[in-house]
Formats: structure tokens, sequence, C-alpha cells
């Protein structure tokens, strides 16, 4: 039987490009949003039309060249943000509209020095306005991972009268724990009158480091939209990553979810918003990260040179890796060095593997990496350059 989908929101383009020195011009965009299209997410946030003439026109160039995805504009609870939205997403074949307001007592009180029965007010408002020009309306609490979830229920009750299609419920400052993220979901799956009209999306920053393990509490619970950026890129620490979430639910079918996703694409897509962006991918990031699928221990290396689910959970090939790499180091041992060794055309018997070796640990010892030049230097040293099969 096949397994429960769970949509993938990306917006790389919009919290993504939040970032400080990740802004892109429309071309840039159109690129990634074209490769985001083939990657097969659900939507793609296309930017927030009110915020430049820049973003506007980024949003309706997006919208014109998307195939399958649905296009998104983010707007705040403001008439003004809303029309504008809908003519940036005029071309869209599938257009929807992103609109919400913060819940939690800290930015009723401090932003918008206002009272809960006004913030449901302007949230009603906003989704029946944002409806008289899309029939796909997302409607965001803002910072509801810090709103008391009696409010945040009431306030989701309200939107889905009003018209609102998907309830995004970000935990907006990276605040909650993954149980705490999850029962949050339940509880609005299990109290919010209309809940079964509207799809629960999670949106979870990664202040704490937890926004991917909140998301899949989400999902667990019974979210079946995740928020999420290629390299988890978004404001402060960035936002879920894209790839982590993704191969999480296609490594564990116990949960019984999966992605559109073709995880094929993964890789590559990493590379590319990463150089546009002029954003480096940590190397020890998961699933994309440059050590995501490299060994460099010998006791590591010697298992996955005679089986690589000795040390790899995951096949790099499913996320577009070529192979993994076996990283020559003073932590190396005789197996990966006789490995690299035939990869570069020497073929050693087990006496002249020791000599090499002997060799091999002087060079690594001064050396973080030994490289394929370095291979050639130590055979020479040991006298067996004669014996490379060309
Ligand atoms: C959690 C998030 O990531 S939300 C998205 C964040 N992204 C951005 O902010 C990028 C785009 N933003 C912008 O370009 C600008 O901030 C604009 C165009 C939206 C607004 O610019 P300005 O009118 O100059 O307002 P400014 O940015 O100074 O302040 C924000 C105003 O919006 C209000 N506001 C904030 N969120 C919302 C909301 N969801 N709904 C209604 N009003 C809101 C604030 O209370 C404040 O209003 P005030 O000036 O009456 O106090
Ligand atoms: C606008 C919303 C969805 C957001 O980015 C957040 O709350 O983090």
């Amino acid at each position: 039987m096949s397994k429960e989908k769970v949509q993938i929101f990306d917006t790389t383009l919009r919290d993504g490009e939040q970032v400080p020195g990740c802004k892109l011009n429309t071309d840039q965009k159109l690129v990634i949003a074209r490769r985001l299209d083939e990657l097969g997410v659900d939507v793609i946030e296309a930017g927030f039309p009110i915020s430049s003439p820049g973003d506007f026109t980024s949003v309706v160039e997006i919208a014109k060249i998307v195939k399958n995805a649905t296009v998104c504009g983010l707007t705040r609870a403001v008439k003004k943000d809303i029309e504008v939205a809908a003519e940036a997403l005029q071309y869209a074949r599938k257009p929807r509209i992103h609109t919400g307001i913060g819940t939690s007592d800290s930015h009723i009180t401090h932003k918008f020095r206002a009272t809960r029965e006004e913030i449901v007010e302007r949230a009603v408002t906003a989704v029946s306005y944002a409806r008289t020009f899309v029939d796909d309306v997302e409607f965001y609490a803002e910072d509801a991972g810090r709103t008391d979830n009696e409010f945040l229920a009431r306030v989701c009750e309200a939107v889905i009268e009003a018209g609102a299609t998907v309830l995004n419920i970000p935990d907006t400052t990276g605040y909650c724990l993954p149980e705490e993220y999850g029962a949050k979901i339940k509880y609005l799956r299990d109290n919010v009158k209309g809940i079964e009209k509207a799809v629960l999306s999670c949106h979870c920053h990664n202040d704490l480091g937890l926004a991917t393990a909140n998301s899949i509490s989400g999902v667990v619970n019974g979210a079946r939209q995740i928020e999420c950026t290629i390299n988890g890129i978004g404001e402060r620490a960035g936002n879920t990553s894209l790839e982590e979430v993704v191969m999480i639910l296609r490594q564990h079918p116990a949960l019984d979810l999966d992605t559109n996703i073709n995880s094929r694409l993964l890789y590559s897509t990493s590379k590319m918003v990463s150089e546009s962006m002029g954003m480096p991918v940590q190397p020890n990031k998961a699933i994309v990260g440059a050590n995501a699928f490299a060994h460099s221990s010998g006791i590591h290396q010697d298992g996955v040179i005679k089986n690589r689910e000795t040390y790899e959970i995951i096949d790099p090939a499913d996320v577009g890796v070529t192979e993994s790499a076996i990283v020559l180091t003073a932590r190396s041992g005789r197996a990966a060095l006789a490995y690299r060794a035939k990869k570069v055309g020497y073929e050693l018997t087990k006496l002249q593997l020791d000599d090499v070796y002997r060799e091999f640990l002087k060079f690594a010892d001064v050396k973080k990496e030994v490289l394929d030049d370095d291979i050639h230097e130590i055979m020479q040293v040991c006298k067996l350059g004669e014996i490379r099969a060309v």
C-alpha cells in the first residue's frame, strides 16, 4: 500500500532569502524555482510581494514559469499586502496566499499592543479577504510555539471558518521541544472544530538545533505539510532542512509517510543554492555536507570497504552523491591505504602493504590528508613505483 504523503513547502526563496548576504536577483531566483519544481516540492514560497518592487517582480516571474508546484506569496494580516500578493500571483497555475499574525502573548502585547480579541478579528478579516482572490489560503499563527494552546485552537477554529485551507503552526523562535511541539499539533487535531477541512503545517526554526526533530514530531502527530529550506537556511539559526526531513521519512518506513521529492536531486540542489547565495554548507551537515559520506578513520574505512552499510544508513546515490569517500589520514589503517593505492594503480601484496603503511604514517603525521600524489611519492620512497598497473 502506498504511504501517506507529507507536502513539502519550500521557503528557500522567502525565509531562506531573508538571511543576511543571501539576497538573490530575479534571474537567480528563477533558476532555483525551476530546480525546486523539478525536485518535486509541492509548494514554492516565492517571496513577500509587498516587501520591495524586486521581490514583487520575482514572485510574478516565478508564478509564470513554475509548472507543477503551488506558488505562494507571504503577507501580513494587512489588506494592502494581500492585494499586492494576489496581483503578483495572478499568473500562477496554482496560487496560494500565506497570511497571518502573531498569536503569542509576547507578540500581542509588545508587537501589536493589542488584545487577543483584536488578533482573532484581524486574522479572520485577513483570511476572508485573501479568499476573495484565491481558493488556497494558508494562515500562519506566528510564534505559535510559545502560544497558549487553548488560544491557538480558538484562532485556528476562527480562520478555518473564514476559509483557511492550511494552518501553519510556526515555532518562530525555535523554542519548543519535540514532544511539546508534537503535543501542540495533537492538541489542535483533537480540539479544533472543523480541523479536517485544513492541512496542519510545521514551520520550525533551529535556534536550539531542534527544527528537524520538531517537524518530524509534528508529522508523527498529524501535520501533513513541512515548511523547510534547502540546506536549512533561514532567519537566525535557520529553518528545518528540506533534505533532512525528506530522508528521515524515506529511511524510516515504520513512520509510513513519504514525500514527492526526487531525492537524487538533493545534493546538486544543495550545491546550486549554496553557490547562488554564497552561503557555504558546513562539512558535517547531514545529507549534503562534504563529509556526510566521507570516512577517515581506519576502523570505519575497513568496515565500509567490506560493506558500505556498516557505517552508512543512506546509499549516497539516493541523494545524488557519486560514491562514499575514503579519506586517508593518520587515523587510517592498511585496508584504506590498500583500497586507495589500488584506485591509483598499485596492487600491493601483504608484505608490500606493511612497508608502504609504515612510510604512509610518516606522511600522515605531518599532513592533514594524504592525497593521490602523496601515494605516488610514498611508492617511490618504498621503491615500488614500477609496480603500478597503468
Ligand atoms: C517570522 C517571519 O519571518 S515574518 C516575515 C519576515 N519578513 C520580512 O519582514 C521581510 C519583508 N518585510 C518588509 O519588507 C517590511 O517589514 C514590510 C514592507 C512588511 C513593512 O514595512 P514597514 O511598513 O516599514 O513596517 P516595519 O517593518 O517597520 O514594521 C512592521 C509593521 O508590521 C506590523 N506587523 C508585523 N507582522 C504583522 C502581521 N503578521 N500582520 C499585521 N501586521 C504586522 C508590525 O506591528 C509593524 O507595524 P507598526 O509599524 O504599526 O508597529
Ligand atoms: C511567517 C511565518 C510563517 C514565519 O516565517 C515564522 O513564523 O517563522
